[in-house]
């Protein structure tokens, strides 16, 4: 793979929904993705930070190919998603893999967390049961959990060793990219630096890019390279937590910066 080029890469990406009684460019329209432009690579973490309601799980959904847009172009390793192939696609599929906000509704609570690993090398045709299964093993090591998780039921584990399930299932398929949509606002505060370190780590042994999405812009400053700033369904600034925390150029930042308590405060 050419190692320059974006895995995901969003050109003016729209997402528009038509809401109860609203007819087409009438204003009842919610533009929950309005302009989108944004690229992600190996090895990079990129933090996209708004209020509730900007556009940040809409534009996720975007990342990894289950939103469709309204208009604008997802290039997949640098070619146009839309014009993919069904190899293509699944490719693409394998490629990116999202971890959601709460893992208690994101995992089936009757699947083993042997099976809730196996099940997408299954769904891609990847291996067989004793590969698959010495797979589960290496998965559950990687984000620190015991063998013995492997044949517990989601909710015999923590919420933060669910979390960790969620990870390693998104690990499952080896992907270039993971999109963190919130992972730890649902989770106790104890286990939530546990969980961040997880992906920082992650990200660095096995040369992830990273998408993470927070409403929190301290977590974000943490874990990111880079930052996008969402307002409105916008991206109104982008730039190294430096930049977007020690000169912010857009006031939306400079009211977010305000509203967040400091690290000392934390
Ligand atoms: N299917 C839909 N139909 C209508 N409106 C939608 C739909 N999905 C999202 N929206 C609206 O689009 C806007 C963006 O939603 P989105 O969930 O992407 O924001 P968010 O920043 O992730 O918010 P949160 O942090 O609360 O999840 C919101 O106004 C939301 O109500």
């Amino acid at each position: 793979m050419e190692t320059n080029v974006p895995v995901v890469e969003l050109r003016d990406i729209h997402v528009h929904h038509r809401v109860r009684g609203g007819k087409l460019f009438s204003p009842n329209i919610v533009r929950a993705v309005n302009g989108v432009n944004f690229s992600v690579s190996r090895g990079e973490t990129v933090g996209i930070v708004g209020e509730s309601g900007c556009g940040k799980s809409t534009l996720a959904s975007v990342l990894v190919g289950l939103q469709e847009t309204t208009s604008g172009t997802v290039l997949f390793r640098g070619k146009d998603a839309s014009k993919r192939n069904a190899a293509g696609r699944k490719e693409f599929g394998r490629s990116v893999a999202v971890v959601f906000q709460d893992p208690s509704t994101a995992l089936n609570p009757r699947m083993s967390i042997h099976d809730i690993l196996t099940d997408p090398l299954k769904v891609h045709g990847i291996g067989n049961d004793a590969s698959r299964s010495a797979k589960v093993y290496e998965l559950l090591s990687v984000v620190g959990l015991p063998a013995s998780a492997a044949s517990a039921m989601p909710n015999q584990v923590s919420g933060g060793q669910r979390q960790r399930v969620a990870i390693a299932r998104a690990l499952a398929l080896d992907p270039d990219v993971i999109v963190a949509d919130e992972p730890t606002s649902a989770l106790d505060v104890s286990v939530r630096a546990q969980v961040l370190n997880l992906l920082t780590d992650l990200k660095t042994t096995l040369n992830l890019g990273m998408v993470f999405i927070s409403h929190d812009i301290q977590t974000v400053r943490y874990i990111s390279d880079r930052i996008c700033v969402m307002n409105a369904g916008q991206i109104v600034e982008e730039g190294t937590a430096e930049q977007v925390f020690d000169a912010p150029s857009h006031d939306y930042t400079r009211t977010l910066l305000g509203a967040a308590p400091t690290l000392l405060q934390l």
